[in-house]
């Protein structure tokens, strides 16, 4: 199998207009942004390049045109897919993915009802496979695991592993299997409903915890299903297919609602509320922690933090692992958010440099079938090949060599002819003189016989040509 490719994570920036609230308060606006060139100017000159910036008046089409479009299709091809949205609490977070309030107009849908209405759109074209969605939704609170799509499973039951292949499993959530859109959504929104939120100072509907919300294509093919059409094309080449051999592919997405980071003076928590900001601000430390670490070349080589937290083991495949990730970090552009808002750049710009190695996931009878394929490619391939070389040496050279030998016999056989009948027609000639010499007598006796000799043999000659 061909090596997989290293990628990036991809880093976008979204700054979210200021709120009514906001604008009451006569916040004012420190953000600029050059969109063409990606950069985004914090104050008067804290200026940072991303892959992607996305100012005040991008809509939510344009954010999932841009940067999520062509992880759905990552995800069709087999392999695994994250977006994890970070930010300051309010900043924009859940609103961008899109797992917040449905009571809301269409073109107000973030990211995860887009993706999942356009997988259900392409898996319509693909008549030849069989697909399956299921989702999981589950949330860290306080550093527990909660199934948000079955609230009876006790959290003791809820793990975070890791498969031989390096993928990140939990392990007991409740998987659903949804047949259409509307099961998706339903899941989604029962889900939403179920997290832990609550109204700070800094948002009225904040999320309490991070939440993950798992999509699992899987593909099931075979030979006979999608190779029908190109059997008939090659019917004549005898090309073999293997109708028995069937095919799985499955690509998982993650969409992560990371809990805004916040201080504890801003959002006026006391308590409960309190001690959730505590977990909150220490499992995005831990986060923090492994992206330092894997963005920086020195400490790559050392030991990565993942243990560290729920959410860095969960994220453990998706950072520095075999996922194509994008990471969202969402910013609020008021002035009295400044710091905030330069501590999340800062996070997002360590990002920018770490390196995943995404991999297909198929199953080990389609991989060997692929190379069974290649070898009986290349086999082909050699076979043409050779069947080339005979046809433009063999018939080309030897017979016109071989012509060449004939015609050189055969003009040498004309020559020699030519000679014969020459040297026939003076023989010919001699032997008339010399009979008539032979009947004057007029030679001794020995010059008689040697000319009666010479006569016989001619004779025999004569009767051997003839
Ligand atoms: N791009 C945007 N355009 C319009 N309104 C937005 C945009 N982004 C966010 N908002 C609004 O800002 C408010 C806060 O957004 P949201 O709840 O998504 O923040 P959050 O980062 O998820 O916060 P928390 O971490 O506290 O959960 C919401 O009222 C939301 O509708």
């Amino acid at each position: 199998m061909a090596e997989s490719q290293e990628t990036n994570v991809r880093v976008a920036v979204r700054v979210r207009p200021l709120l009514p609230k906001e604008k009451l308060e006569g916040d004012e606006m420190c953000v600029r942004l050059n969109t063409n060139a990606a950069q985004l100017i914090l104050g008067k000159d804290r200026g940072f390049t991303f892959d992607d910036v996305f100012g005040t008046k991008t809509t939510q089409v344009e954010l999932y045109d841009t940067c999520v479009q062509s992880l759905v299709n990552k995800i069709f091809q087999g392999y695994n897919a994250t977006i994890f949205a970070y930010g300051q609490t309010g900043s924009g977070k859940t609103y961008t993915m899109g797992s917040g309030n449905m009571s809301i107009m269409e073109e107000e849908y973030g990211i995860i009802p887009r993706a999942l209405q356009v997988m259900f759109d392409i898996m319509k074209t693909k008549t030849n496979v069989d697909f399956s969605i299921k989702v999981s939704y589950i949330e860290i609170y306080k550093e527990e695991l909660q199934d948000l799509l079955d609230m009876q499973t006790p959290i003791k039951e809820l793990h975070v592993r890791e498969d031989d292949k390096g993928n990140t499993v939990i392990v007991g959530a409740r998987e659903v299997e949804c047949e259409s859109l509307d099961d998706v959504m339903s899941s989604l929104e029962s889900g939403s409903a179920m997290r832990h939120t609550g109204s700070t100072q800094m948002n009225e509907h904040s999320s309490r915890s991070h939440s993950i919300f798992t999509v699992v294509v899987g593909q099931k093919w075979t030979e006979d299903d999608v190779l029908a059409s190109k059997r008939k094309q090659s019917e004549s080449s005898n090309d073999i297919f293997d109708d028995e051999i069937s095919h799985y592919m499955s690509g998982k997405f993650h969409f992560v609602d990371l809990a805004g980071s916040e201080r504890a003076h801003r959002t006026g928590n006391v308590g409960d509320r309190f001690k959730e900001s505590v977990h909150i601000n220490s499992g995005l430390l831990a986060l923090g922690n492994v992206i330092s670490a894997l963005g920086d070349p020195k400490k790559k080589a050392q030991h990565i933090p993942y243990r560290e937290s729920k959410i860095t083991r969960l994220l453990k495949d998706s950072l520095g692992g075999n996922a194509n990730t994008l990471m969202i970090c969402c910013i609020s552009p008021s002035l009295s958010s400044f710091d905030e808002s330069l501590n999340a750049l800062k996070y997002a710009n360590r990002a920018r440099n770490i390196k995943n190695k995404p991999i297909v996931n198929r199953d080990v009878q389609s991989i060997r079938f692929q190379e069974m394929q290649s070898e009986i490619k290349a086999l082909r391939e050699e076979l043409a090949r050779q069947r080339t070389s005979m046809l433009s040496a063999g018939p080309r050279d030897k017979p016109s060599e071989q012509a060449e030998q004939v015609k050189e016999l055969e003009n040498k056989v004309i020559k020699l002819q030519t000679e014969c009948a020459h040297y026939k027609m003076i023989a010919e000639e001699a032997y008339k003189q010399l009979i008539q010499i032979q009947e004057k007598d007029m030679l001794s006796r020995s010059q008689n016989v040697r000319l009666k000799d010479w006569l016989d043999l001619m004779e025999e000659v004569f009767s051997h040509a003839v």
